[in-house]
């Protein structure tokens, strides 16, 4: 059973379709990833996903509840949290200082009943937890904006998981990092599928074929395959698409 279906998204810009009758779908526990060369409509397949762009076609669904037409908000409340490409870290504030706000904003009710002492405590225990999820337990008190770009990127990760997604949309993690700060990156990703399915976007071909369980290439705002590593590399139309582009190793 899937935990995530998109089913005959579409997305027109004018006359272009930049998602077309796009179905897609992520299992429990499943890395399924995204690929496709510049232009095939993978930032407009994310944004329909995460909300942050109106569908004109299509319907999407997550542990059984309709996302479609919900604000981009209401989607984090039910589930699908996402990483930006552009970090969403507040560069001024420490590591703790980002994660209890995150902690706090998606709180709801849990620690309400609490007195304020118990409530704050609650709190700093969460973010901690989330802080050592990602490996930043030993940073909580450094000013988020003087720490590497590798390092922020992970903050940004542990910001999207205080949301406790089912799903968890990463839009190229690796952006911008060298060869040591992607492997780390590659670990984290690998353990936190235990924690949400992942719907992973990113250029870096290392990367996905060592996490994807599954990889859908878009081309020209279509699937043109779907299917594990082994298909994914071997399919003529693939290769064809990245010949040139990027090696599909
Ligand atoms: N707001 C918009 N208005 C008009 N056209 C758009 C808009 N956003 C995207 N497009 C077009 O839709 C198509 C898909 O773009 P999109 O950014 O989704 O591709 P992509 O696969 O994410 O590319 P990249 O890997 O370069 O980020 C492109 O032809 C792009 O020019």
């Amino acid at each position: 059973m899937s935990l995530f279906v998109a089913q005959d998204l579409v997305k027109r810009f004018g006359g272009l379709v930049a998602t077309d009758q796009v179905s897609l779908s992520v299992g429990p526990g499943e890395v399924h990833a995204l690929i496709g060369p510049n232009g095939a409509g993978k930032s407009t397949l994310v944004n329909l996903i995460s909300g942050l762009l109106p569908a004109d076609g299509g319907s999407i669904m997550l542990d059984g509840v309709e996302l479609t037409t919900m604000s981009a908000h209401d989607r984090v409340r039910h589930g699908l949290s996402r990483c930006f490409q552009i970090t969403s870290v507040f560069r001024g504030d420490s590591v703790l200082d980002n994660l209890l706000l995150a902690v706090q904003a998606h709180s709801g009710s849990s620690f309400r009943c609490l007195g304020r002492r118990s409530a704050e405590g609650g709190l700093r225990e969460r973010a901690q937890e989330l802080a050592h999820k990602v490996g930043l337990e030993d940073r909580l008190d450094r000013v988020a904006g003087t720490l590497p770009h590798g390092v922020q990127r992970k903050l940004d990760v542990a910001l999207a998981l205080a949301a406790r997604p089912k799903l968890l949309l990463l839009d190229e993690p690796m952006a911008g990092m060298g060869p040591e700060d992607s492997q780390q990156m590659v670990e984290l990703i690998a353990r936190l599928r235990s924690e949400a399915a992942i719907l992973l976007i990113e250029h870096d071909m290392d990367a996905v074929f060592q996490l994807a369980d599954r990889i859908s290439v878009l081309d020209y705002g279509k699937v043109l395959a779907s299917g594990d590593t082994t298909y994914i590399r071997e399919h003529p139309e693939v290769q064809a698409v990245y010949l040139g582009v990027e090696e599909v190793r």
